[in-house]
């Protein structure tokens, strides 16, 4: 039996950044992977995606060229071998830097192979027994696949094995419109496949307020991804080219298969109940606001907790532990303002509640809403479509959620989770003076049709603007104002 101050389960965006911090406190710790070092971000998630996304957008505007007035000679081509090796070298690059990070560090055992709970204390990885008093799980998940007659007849990819295409689907079926399924979706259209999206829910990106979920579908549309809503009673069935899928009436032909409806969590296989860890009914385990599990000295971080779906929550979850285990903070789930991106292209960059959970919160729910049309910026840049919009509690004044749709919208909602991180009044974004021409100068221009915060919510900032300009208020920005200023 070998004893440690720590194990823990998982080399995801948690495992690491956890197991290093408490080595270098003075503590032994085993940090077991059964995989690829890095787990699903950095090996099969948002970096190869978002290194693939990038390609595609290099053709994309290449085939855009000429509305620059750019002339390019030829058709533009895509090589999917040169893709492929460009996102497995970047994702190597990450992979290799963490593993050589985590065995460079003193005092942590690198354990590679699948780790099992015997006891609350004890874990077997092999042949071997590991025993400690504080045991962390950041086992993540895996793509959910779903029970749909005839699919086990047929070759499907999930959003890992597509990964390792090199040539390029004729004709990909995406089955699931949501964030894996669409950013897959676009990239393969762009690389030049024919893609038809399938989603049984009535729209795209159901968790999105409607007008989000029908500006996505319009600009996916527009570039000639087919979709299909609303599909029910699914089946699947082998055609000498491929497969057929049908929904209902309906039916989709195609060359291959990515089955993207969602993920599961990996506590299937971890000998959960001979440690008495509770899950809760879709296999996540259960963790109280500070990531403690029903027994004492386990946690749960990442995915696994179902508290977050994404690589910032898991790594939230090592900086919340970290913080009580060794700093003797207090801090607390309850604290975290959600934030999240799609990364489509434009992407949505969202925070904090959508329009339809504020209003159903039963609060007095304002919203300021503009489409990327009256951004200049997106004028200028030729990528006007989407929308952005901000949800404020008409009460208190406080900031409840946005959404940017455009260029830049990942980027530009940090100016939201920003104040919403600091508890800012609306009133604060409205007075922000803005960087122009930018995404983000529409921010204070979506709130000037709100009613004038209060001065009982503005901010100390505030109060000292109107002491050095007592007569006048500070200039309006209309939007039109905004629009129309000469470029710099
Ligand atoms: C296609 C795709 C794109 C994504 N894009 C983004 C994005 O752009 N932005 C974003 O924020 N999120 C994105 N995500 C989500 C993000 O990848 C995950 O939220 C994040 O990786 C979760 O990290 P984690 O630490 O919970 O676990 P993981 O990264 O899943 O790591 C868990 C690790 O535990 C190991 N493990 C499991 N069980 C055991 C065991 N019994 N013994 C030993 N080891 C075990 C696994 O092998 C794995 O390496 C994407 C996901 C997918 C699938
Ligand atoms: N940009 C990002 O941060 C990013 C990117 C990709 C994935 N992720 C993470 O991965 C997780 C999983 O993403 P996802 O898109 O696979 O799952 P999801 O749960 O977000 O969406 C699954 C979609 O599939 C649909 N669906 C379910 N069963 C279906 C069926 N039988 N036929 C057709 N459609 C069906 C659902 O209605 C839903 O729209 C997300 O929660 C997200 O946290 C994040």
């Amino acid at each position: 039996m070998q004893r440690y101050d720590a194990i823990i389960i998982g080399t995801g965006q948690a495992g690491p950044a956890l197991a290093v911090r408490l080595a270098e406190t003075g503590k032994r710790v085993a940090l077991i992977e059964r995989g690829a070092f890095g787990g699903t971000c950095v090996n099969t998630g948002c970096t190869p995606t978002k290194t693939m996304v990038a390609s595609a957008h290099a053709a994309h505007l290449a085939r855009r060229a000429a509305d620059y007035g750019v002339v390019l000679q030829g058709p533009v081509g895509v090589d999917m071998r040169r893709v492929k090796a460009r996102k497995d070298a970047v994702v190597a690059q990450s992979s290799e830097g963490l593993e050589a990070w985590l065995r460079g560090t003193a005092g942590l055992d690198l354990i590679q192979g699948h780790a099992r709970f015997t006891a609350a204390d004890t874990v077997v990885v092999g042949e071997r027994q590991l025993t400690a008093p504080w045991i962390m799980l950041n086992v993540g998940g895996r793509p959910a696949v779903p029970a749909i007659p005839g699919l086990d007849a047929v070759p499907y990819l999930t959003s890992s094995s597509i990964l390792d295409l090199d040539t390029l689907p004729e004709h990909l079926l995406v089955l699931g419109g949501s964030y894996v399924g669409l950013e897959f979706a676009q990239m393969f259209r762009r690389f030049g496949a024919r893609v038809t999206v399938v989603e049984a829910g009535p729209r795209l990106v159901q968790r999105e307020d409607p007008e989000i979920s029908a500006a996505i579908a319009d600009f996916l549309a527009a570039e000639g991804v087919e979709i299909v809503v609303g599909a029910g009673d699914l089946s699947v069935a082998a055609t000498p080219d491929g497969l057929r899928l049908r929904h209902g009436p309906g039916a989709v032909e195609a060359t291959h298969l990515l089955v993207a409806v969602g993920r599961r969590p990996n506590t299937d296989d971890l000998g959960l109940d001979r440690a008495g860890v509770a899950l809760d009914r879709r296999g996540y385990v259960t963790v109280d606001d500070a990531l403690r599990t029903n027994v004492p000295g386990i946690w749960a971080l990442g995915d696994c907790n179902g508290r977050g779906a994404f690589t910032h929550t898991a790594y939230d979850d090592y900086e919340i532990l970290a913080a009580n285990l060794l700093d003797g903070a207090g801090r607390s789930l309850r604290d975290r303002v959600m934030a999240y991106a799609l990364f489509t292209e434009p992407p949505l960059g969202r925070v904090g509640m959508t329009e339809a959970e504020a209003r159903a919160s039963s609060r007095k729910v304002l919203v300021g809403q503009r489409p990327m049309t009256r951004v200049a910026r997106a004028r200028e840049k030729g990528e006007t479509a989407g929308l952005m919009k901000i949800i404020v509690d008409g009460d208190t004044e406080e900031i409840l959620g946005a959404a940017i749709l455009g260029p830049g919208g990942d980027e530009a909602i940090h100016t939201v989770i920003g104040l919403m991180n600091a508890r800012a009044p609306y009133g604060v974004l409205r007075r922000m003076m803005p960087i122009h021409p930018t995404v983000a100068e529409l921010l204070p221009t979506l709130l000037a049709d709100l009613p004038a915060p209060s001065r009982r919510a503005d901010t100390a900032l505030d109060e000292t603007i109107e002491e050095s300009f007592p007569a006048s208020d500070p200039p309006s920005h209309t939007p039109e104002s905004r629009i129309g200023r000469p470029s710099r």
